[in-house]
């Protein structure tokens, strides 16, 4: 069953929107691995809107599964993931004006600068996940020479189109996911995953590793709860294969 790696760059959101502790976000993370959530995901931004540097170190230190920080690797988010040790790091090819991901990497044109920021990580101890398109096997097989542990399959194309019944777009997931595996690295997935996708998606996937999922789950935990919505994220990706 794939890992399922909560997402709390929107806890942080609703923190700052009054300046307080308000939610707090290491008493939530604390509460969804309680709930069974397996991870716990942050995207730190070089404007600090959701997540703060900081709370990356205090998020460390009450993380009992597995901590995953997506981001950018400039130079002061790979101090920070340096200085903080997860268990993951997910390298995302953001603008620093992003309002969320909006694309995989170039790992052909990006190769030896990916390759040098690996072996950096991975010297550390840190499993490395390459943020990825899918469609062009190129980007995969460029994926693998750069010694990344794993890639994570960008999904918001997927979301889009299973939302309008378009269930063939599975496909180029699929085969995405089956060359990274043969290729020796393993298979992540996130953005726009929901309780309504999931299930078709890691039913089609079974090469999946871990799923990241923040703006569904928080979103819909306002209706369910959090607890609850865990749960039911869980059920959806159990024992499927
Ligand atoms: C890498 C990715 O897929 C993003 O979904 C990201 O982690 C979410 O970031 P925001 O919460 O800033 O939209
Ligand atoms: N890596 C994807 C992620 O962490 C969450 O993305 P989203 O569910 O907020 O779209």
């Amino acid at each position: 069953m794939a890992v399922l790696s909560v997402n709390v760059n929107k806890i942080a959101t609703l923190r700052n929107s009054r300046g307080g502790d308000v939610p707090n976000l290491v008493q939530v993370a604390k509460d969804i691995e309680e709930f069974g959530g397996q991870g716990i995901t942050i995207h730190p931004r070089p404007d600090e809107r959701h997540i703060r540097y900081q709370d990356a170190f205090d998020l460390k230190e009450i993380v009992s599964t597995e901590l995953n920080i997506e981001g950018n690797p400039i130079p002061k988010f790979k101090k920070l993931v340096l200085d903080v040790n997860p268990e993951q790091v997910t390298l995302v090819p953001d603008g620093d004006d992003n309002i969320t991901s909006d694309a995989g990497w170039d790992t052909i044109t990006h190769q030896s600068f990916l390759k040098d920021v690996i072996a950096e990580f991975k010297e550390a101890g840190i499993r490395t996940s390459i943020f990825i398109d899918t469609g062009n096997p190129a980007l995969i097989e460029a994926a693998a020479t750069t010694g990344a542990d794993r890639v994570e399959l960008y999904t918001e194309k997927f979301a889009v189109e299973y939302g309008k019944g378009n269930t063939g777009v599975i496909t180029e997931y699929a085969e995405a996911a089956k060359l990274a595996k043969q290729l020796g690295m393993g298979v992540n997935a996130g953005h726009d995953l929901s309780l309504k996708n999931i299930n078709f998606f890691a039913k089609n996937i079974p090469e999946l590793d871990e799923v990241s999922i923040g703006h569904a789950l928080i979103s819909e935990a306002l209706y369910y709860g959090l607890q609850n919505v865990v749960n039911m994220y869980l059920y959806k990706l159990q024992d499927i294969h």
